[in-house]
């Protein structure tokens, strides 16, 4: 699936990173979009006569008009409502026969299941480019379209318009089939809210993670409702074109936009392939196949018929398929995890000025997230502890230091400055054991943290977003605790060693006397 570090207008804050279960009782539809008017808008390609039937808000409760014709955008994902009419509409708009099919499934709740006997090595899907939603699908308003372009809307949030055009089209678009089977409310941090995500990601990194996102998408909504939809109100009215419908398609797009390296990295919805769910334990991703001319995955291992087929949405760390995806895998499965360590210079370093002005320079701030692997941590990491702790009479490394902790640097040397190794393997433990009395304070808390419920609706949602922030903190602190394991015995190595030369130089002394 597509990485989400391009998608904005405004452009998002620097990341410096690399690249469960899932609980079908779960209730998702606390805020749910609903249409309380069932018109579907008009094709209407004069838009200068164009009226609008639809008006489409997004609500919490359920008037007696929605009650009786309940016409939603997407489904739950929990049942199989649309499964079958979408199936029947690709089968119709020449997806060719396959050997999966669309069912429920103990791990994503709906997944691609295989029929037959299914080879390592094979080739599945053929989904043709016809059936690829892309920044270059024709719209059903077509003017809508037109004025995005003319004003160079990028891929992402053109296509979080689109997607929301199409949506108010109902019945009239030619997507209808496949965004009714869409999820109503997708799996993502965008849906928690801003006291959930304070609450329950407090000791993680990906709290801030998930609040940069929230204000990217709200954004670039204001961007463009400010220099767009304003100006065609007739176009993209306000009941339509809204913060919510935008949080409703940027989540879709977060979970199932796909990057396609064969097609220049070009960014698309494949109705069909998203279907697909991912396992830590396959490393196989969809791309675009010219000779079949199709977008296909190869299979990295054989499946027996009634078996789920996975694929790879990429090398990502846990909390970073908790952000897009809503899910947390199981602990110790994921060999990509990784865990954001927070450093921070110290304020009252006799050079802090001229510490942060170096790192300025080089794109990063006075406190700066890096990534910590179980295997390892990055040579950026490393140089951001030496210039931390690096003395004033070392200030000519200053530059130098701060260039490698940026990973926009790419000639990198792993530089070492043996008289600070030992203060900065310090630093970055003392970070390690804050963070992780942090994880361990919330973990300890979360058995008897008050869920904060108003009605029994809500205990399905917060234990939900209990467990997946319980699992996320329980995994990333299991890095910390071996970072922490390696650090200790690192630094008391050195130390011992010092000792040793210390007694062999003492030993010298004595002797020389
Ligand atoms: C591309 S969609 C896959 C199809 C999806 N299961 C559906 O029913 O629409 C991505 C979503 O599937 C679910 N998912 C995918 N892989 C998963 C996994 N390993 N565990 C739990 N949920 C998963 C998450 O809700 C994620 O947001």
């Amino acid at each position: 699936m597509a990485d989400a570090a391009s998608i904005f207008i405004i452009p998002p804050p620097y990341h410096h990173h690399l690249s469960h279960t899932s609980n079908s009782s779960f209730c998702t539809s606390i805020r749910t979009p609903i249409l309380p008017t069932q018109t579907p808008r008009r094709r209407n390609h004069s838009h200068h006569h164009q009226t609008l039937v639809v008006r489409c808000c997004i609500t919490t409760t359920t008037t007696a008009n929605q009650k009786k014709n309940p016409i939603s955008w997407g489904c739950d994902t929990d049942s199989l409502e649309n499964a079958s009419a979408l199936q029947k509409w690709l089968s119709e708009a020449g997806l060719p026969p396959q050997k999966m099919s669309l069912q429920r499934v103990e791990v994503g709740e709906r997944g691609l299941v295989a029929l037959k006997n299914i080879r390592k090595g094979e080739n599945l899907l053929f989904v043709p480019p016809s059936l690829v939603i892309s920044a270059n699908s024709e719209w059903s308003s077509p003017k809508a379209g037109e004025v995005l372009k003319r004003n160079g809307v990028p891929d992402w949030p053109l296509l979080a318009t689109y997607l929301i055009s199409e949506a108010s089209f109902m019945k009239s678009s030619r997507w209808s089939s496949y965004i009714s089977a869409l999820p109503r409310q997708p799996y993502s941090l965008l849906y928690w809210t801003r006291s959930e995500l304070d609450k329950y990601l407090v000791a993680s990194q990906i709290r801030e993670r998930a609040i940069e996102r929230v204000n990217d998408v709200a954004g670039t909504y204001n961007d463009l409702r400010l220099r767009i939809f304003s100006k065609y109100p007739h176009l993209f009215p306000e009941e339509v074109f809204n913060m919510e419908t935008f949080k409703w398609s940027f989540g879709i797009l977060f979970s199932r936009l796909v990057r396609l390296p064969s097609m220049d990295g070009r960014v698309a919805l494949v109705p069909w392939a998203d279907m697909l769910n991912h396992s830590c334990e396959v490393e196989t991703f969809l791309d675009y196949d010219k000779s079949s001319k199709g977008i296909v995955f190869t299979t990295d291992r054989p499946y027996q018929p009634g078996e789920q087929v996975f694929i790879s949405y990429g090398k990502k760390s846990n909390g970073e398929l908790l952000l897009s995806y809503g899910f947390v895998p199981k602990e110790g499965t994921n060999p990509s995890d990784s865990v954001e360590l927070s450093l921070s210079l110290n304020k009252s370093d006799k050079c802090y000025k001229e510490k942060s002005e170096a790192l300025r320079k080089h794109g990063l701030s006075v406190s700066q997230r890096f990534p910590l692997q179980i295997t390892g941590w990055p040579l950026e990491l490393m140089a951001y502890a030496y210039l931390a702790v690096s003395p004033p009479d070392m200030r000519n490394s200053f530059e130098e230091m701060a260039a490698a902790a940026s990973t926009k640097t790419t000639s990198k040397k792993d530089m070492r400055y043996m008289e600070i190794e030992e203060q900065a393997l310090q630093f970055i433990l003392d970070s390690c054991e804050t963070s992780i009395s942090n994880y361990t304070k919330f973990l300890q808390g979360s058995e008897s943290m008050d869920l904060d419920v108003t009605s029994p609706k809500q205990i399905n949602r917060k234990l939900f977003l209990k467990q997946l922030a319980v699992d996320l903190c329980t995994s990333e602190r299991r890095i910390l605790f071996r970072a922490q394991y390696i650090l200790r015995r690192r630094l008391r190595d050195m130390r011992t060693g010092e000792l040793k030369a210390l007694t062999i130089l003492n030993g010298f002394r004595k002797f020389f006397k």
